[in-house]
């Protein structure tokens, strides 16, 4: 599952139509009510590009002819990210916010002039990765500028540098993960970075947005890996990171990692690698009841012997697991554990990476020391490895049949954790009424751990925009004052609105201050980060949509 997709497909996660088998379908029928009616999608209105002509002719001067496209299937294929109401919204349900054009810069330093152009000729600049944001990151908001366009980096897609000695690679910021790992496997070398979205984000957008992938706990979180940025912006170029640690100041890399396309546009990114791991082990284990399994990550974590991957599922989501696998083998798993007086099964799936067997071995028995696990043994772990990037797939063929189905995350501390969960999911069942809410913890720290919910109802048919963005604004009032508006889905057009209550507006207001020196005129990113405070000096409000 790890072939290129086109990252301009919007509406979809992959051109084929996802599949659910019967059993699967019987069994959301009963739980959700779901009719399984679809209404057929219709194509989203595309308006004509407010791009003017002498903003074009200074865009085409930068990248040359056939790099600026103004064409309806350009345009809409940079249009919006991957959340579910974008995939609505592709589908012909609301509005939907179109760029005006689409700009491609083959080099660093076009990108710096092809934002001094924007600046000059007040056009709104969306800097587009894989395009993959699930909280409006990609959006394509104009502010208050006269025209908006998608700055797509897929032409950045090198490797430009690698230092085996030093174990750092400097990659463009248009390298899709894939690609990533191809050119990094050339050196016996890899990021460790997988996300669910893998197979279509990229170098930069990870970067931009504080991803974390699946192996988190064994490798870092994205913003742990970068050891350097170089940023274009209106004002110039910025280069970041030059030693492995500094006392010189405040991490001014930091401040980059993360911003969103508000501060810049990142064109390259220098990384702490590792050595591709020989051996990989993946198992499933089974704990009775999520307050258990909690301790068990809770010491992992605070014992320091996570597993490279860590992934623990409530009860709901272990059931649903069950419930869609079904078949022979899931019937004997459940007497398995009923026999084993797990009444409250939630599924625990470890993974181990290292050079050799010994290794694993070794951080397997150091990991599992001292905790009276139910194995379930490595068919479940593989099984997991295996369909690790299928959730948007299902994702597709869920909503295929008529589902509203999404995901939202958090994180908090440990003494807070259950008090979060809790209240999330309150606020998702009151306002979805008859569905599904599922949680589990794939991110774990010493001081806490994230949280990352799926929600599955019957879509509403009459309102299904508004359905989703109900039970979001419920699950986003839950989150605030006990956990993260994001643990790394990043803020995007979506979040704004919660930021200043997690970052206070003081904090906003030096996020304001970075970009009235490096962006004076708030070209970058209208609508986004910080966005949902009062207006500021250089920032953009909060783009129309
Ligand atoms: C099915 C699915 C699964 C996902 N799973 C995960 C997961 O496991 N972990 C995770 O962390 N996230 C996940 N995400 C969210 C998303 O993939 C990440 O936010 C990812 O980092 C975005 O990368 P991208 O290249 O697609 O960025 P985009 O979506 O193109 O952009 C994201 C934001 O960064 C800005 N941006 C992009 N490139 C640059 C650049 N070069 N310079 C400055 N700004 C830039 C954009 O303007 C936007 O605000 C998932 C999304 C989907 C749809």
């Amino acid at each position: 599952m790890t072939e290129r997709i086109d990252h301009t497909l919007r509406g979809r996660w992959t051109p084929e139509a996802g599949h659910l088998p019967p059993h699967a379908l019987k069994w959301l029928r009963q739980r959700i009510g779901l009719t399984g009616a679809t209404t057929a999608a219709r194509p989203p209105a595309v308006p004509a590009s407010a791009l003017d002509d002498d903003a074009r002719a200074a865009l085409n001067d930068v990248v040359g002819p056939g790099f600026v496209r103004v064409d309806r299937d350009s345009r809409l294929g940079r249009a919006g990210g991957l959340s579910y109401v974008d995939l609505l919204r592709h589908r012909g349900e609301g509005a939907l916010a179109v760029p005006d054009a689409v700009v491609l810069p083959g080099t660093p330093e076009q990108v710096v002039d092809v934002l001094r152009a924007c600046a000059e000729h007040d056009v709104a600049v969306v800097p587009f990765g894989g395009g993959t944001s699930v909280v409006g990151g990609v959006e394509a908001l104009r502010g208050d500028k006269a025209a908006v366009v998608a700055l797509d980096l897929g032409r950045l897609d090198r490797l430009v540098d690698v230092d085996p000695v030093s174990r750092l690679a400097v990659l463009q910021a248009g390298v899709t993960a894939p690609r990533a790992d191809r050119l990094l496997a050339a050196h016996g070398l890899t990021t460790g970075h997988v996300p669910q979205s893998y197979e279509r984000a990229t170098i930069g957008g990870f970067a931009a947005t504080r991803s974390a992938g699946q192996a988190s706990s064994g490798y870092g979180r994205f913003e742990d890996l970068v050891q350097g940025v170089r940023l274009a912006t209106p004002a110039g170029e910025w280069r970041l990171g030059g030693a492995p640690a500094s006392a010189a100041g405040p991490d001014l890399k930091q401040l980059v990692v993360g911003s969103e396309g508000v501060l810049g546009v990142i064109t390259e990114v220098a990384l702490r690698v590792r050595p591709r791991p020989a051996v990989e082990r993946y198992e499933g284990f089974a704990v009775d009841g999520w307050e258990r399994g909690q301790r068990v990550v809770r010491a992992l974590a605070q014992d320091g012997v996570l597993a490279d991957v860590t992934r623990l599922s409530d009860v709901d989501e272990t059931g649903v697991t069950l419930a869609l696998a079904g078949g022979w083998k899931t019937t004997a798993l459940k007497a398995y554990l009923r026999a084993r007086g797990v009444g409250r099964p939630c599924l625990l799936v470890l993974g181990w990476h290292g050079r050799d067997r010994a290794e694993v071995a070794r951080k397997r028995r150091d990991t599992l020391r001292g905790h009276r696990l139910v194995s379930l043994g490595t068919p479940l772990g593989e099984a997991w490895r295996h369909g690790r990037f299928n959730g948007p797939r299902q994702r597709d063929a869920l909503m295929d049949v008529g589902a509203c189905v999404e995901t939202l995350e958090t994180a908090a501390h440990w003494a807070a954790l259950d008090e979060l969960r809790d209240a999330v999911r309150g606020a998702l069942l009151d306002a979805l009424g008859d569905c599904v809410v599922m949680c589990h913890i794939s991110h774990a720290y010493e001081t806490g751990a994230s949280l990352y919910f799926t929600a599955i109802a019957a879509r509403d048919a009459a309102d299904p925009v508004g359905q989703w963005q109900v039970a979001k604004a419920a699950a986003s009032e839950a989150i605030a004052g006990l956990g993260t508006i994001s643990h790394h889905h990043a803020v995007g057009a979506d979040h704004a609105p919660y930021l200043e209550a997690e970052v206070g507006a003081l904090g906003l207001d030096v996020l304001a201050a970075a970009k009235g020196v490096l962006d004076p005129t708030g070209v970058l990113n209208p609508g986004k980060l910080i966005a949902g405070g009062p207006a500021r000096p250089g920032v953009a409000s909060t783009g129309d949509r």
